[in-house]
């Protein structure tokens, strides 16, 4: 049995991991952690876990973590793991991060972006980015993996067959994306109240969102070369998932864009390229950990935009970071993630 710990056990990605975790047949939750709810039984908070998980919250402690747990989920906000990670690795704990902490590999731009200087710098070189489709083979080796933003996530897997075969302009990038408000988190805030959000749609940070600099930062990767992105993010009335839009130029066109997409990602479990034509919704990624994806080409022209929907919560966060953690344990990659979507 794998022993699993989360720090941030209040909050959405918190009771997602939760919800997972329990029908994973090899891992046993050991410990979930709440500064402000100690004592109190999971269940109490999360009525749908009742009669699934019969623990209580504790204390964020390290030392304790690192004595009960094989592996700790950091579902926190940024700021929190990285002051918290090297004792957990010191004592062979390893540690799947759900912030930013360790996803950016330059200190300077967390700096930049983040607001204060890294607590953990030295951990930037070590840390694997936990996006399956491309690091498979570095993520089963890691000790400290740093799980892709809920954006990022949607906005590379649909970018990335276009990039690692240089068939577009990389400096002339789009990506249009929208949110449910789970991705705000549980906190209170008065951006994410129903009266704010419901029947209202409206772009934010178009001037520049936190999560440009990782995305950037990928797509390079993928691209081997300078990458230049426009991203607009928007908010969207309802609770769950991402649906970005991506527009790239073409420049070269001897190749069947469905066909290249259909081959990248045939042995991803969680990766669904769509029939030509397709257009994907929000809805049928909703509560399971597939991104799908549909290429489309208007007019045989030479604009390919790329349809790319997930749920925020799961591919975005607590999925991927299951799908990681199945990963790093030697796991069947799909064990504990095979929900079908909920529709209605
Ligand atoms: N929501 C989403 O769609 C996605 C979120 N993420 C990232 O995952 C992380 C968690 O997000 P989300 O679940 O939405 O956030 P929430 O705001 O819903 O939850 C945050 C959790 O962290 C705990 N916490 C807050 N401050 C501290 C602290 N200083 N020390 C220890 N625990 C703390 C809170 O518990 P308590 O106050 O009880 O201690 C709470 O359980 C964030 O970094 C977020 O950016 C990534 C991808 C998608
Ligand atoms: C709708 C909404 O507010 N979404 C969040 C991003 C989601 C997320 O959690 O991303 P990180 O892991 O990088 O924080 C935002 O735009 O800030």
């Amino acid at each position: 049995m794998i022993r699993a710990g989360i720090v941030g056990g209040t909050g959405y990605t918190g009771v997602e991991l939760l919800r997972l975790l329990i029908s994973h047949p090899n891992v046993e939750i050991v410990a979930i952690t709440s500064r402000t709810e100690v004592g109190i039984p999971v269940s109490k908070l999360f009525p749908n876990l009742r009669g699934h998980l019969d623990i209580c919250f504790t204390e964020p402690e390290p030392t304790q973590l690192a004595a009960e747990c094989d592996v700790v989920f950091f579902a926190t906000p940024h700021g929190v793991a990285m002051d918290m990670v090297p004792d957990l690795l010191a004592q062979n704990t390893r540690v799947i991060d759900l912030s930013a902490d360790f996803r950016l590999t330059n200190p300077a731009i967390w700096e930049q972006w983040y607001g204060r200087p890294h607590a953990a710098p030295d951990l930037l070189a070590e840390a694997v980015y936990g996006l399956p489709e491309v690091n498979r083979e570095a993520i089963r080796q890691a000790r400290l993996i740093a799980c892709p933003g809920c954006y990022p996530t949607a906005v590379q897997l649909g970018f990335l067959p276009l990039l690692e075969h240089q068939l577009i302009d990389p400096s002339r990038l789009i990506a249009d994306a929208k949110s449910g408000a789970s991705g705000a988190g549980r906190k209170a805030a008065l951006g994410t109240l129903l009266c704010e959000t419901g029947e209202n749609f409206k772009a934010y940070s178009v001037s520049g969102h936190r999560h440009l600099p990782e995305i950037i930062q990928g797509l390079q990767w993928a691209s081997r070369s300078s990458v230049d992105l426009t991203f607009v993010p928007h908010l969207i009335p309802m609770i769950r998932g991402i649906h970005a839009t991506l527009y790239a130029q073409l420049e070269r066109d001897e190749v069947n864009l469905q066909e290249l997409y259909e081959q990248r990602y045939a042995a991803e479990p969680f990766v669904d390229v769509l029939p030509p034509g397709s257009h994907p919704e929000t809805r049928s990624v909703r509560g399971n950990n597939m991104c799908r994806l549909a290429i489309h080409r208007p007019s045989a022209g030479n604009t390919v935009i790329v349809l790319s929907v997930t749920d925020n919560l799961i591919k975005g966060a607590s999925g991927q970071a299951i799908q990681n953690m199945n990963i790093m344990f030697d796991q069947e990659e799909t064990c504990g993630l095979t929900h079908i979507a909920v529709i209605p």
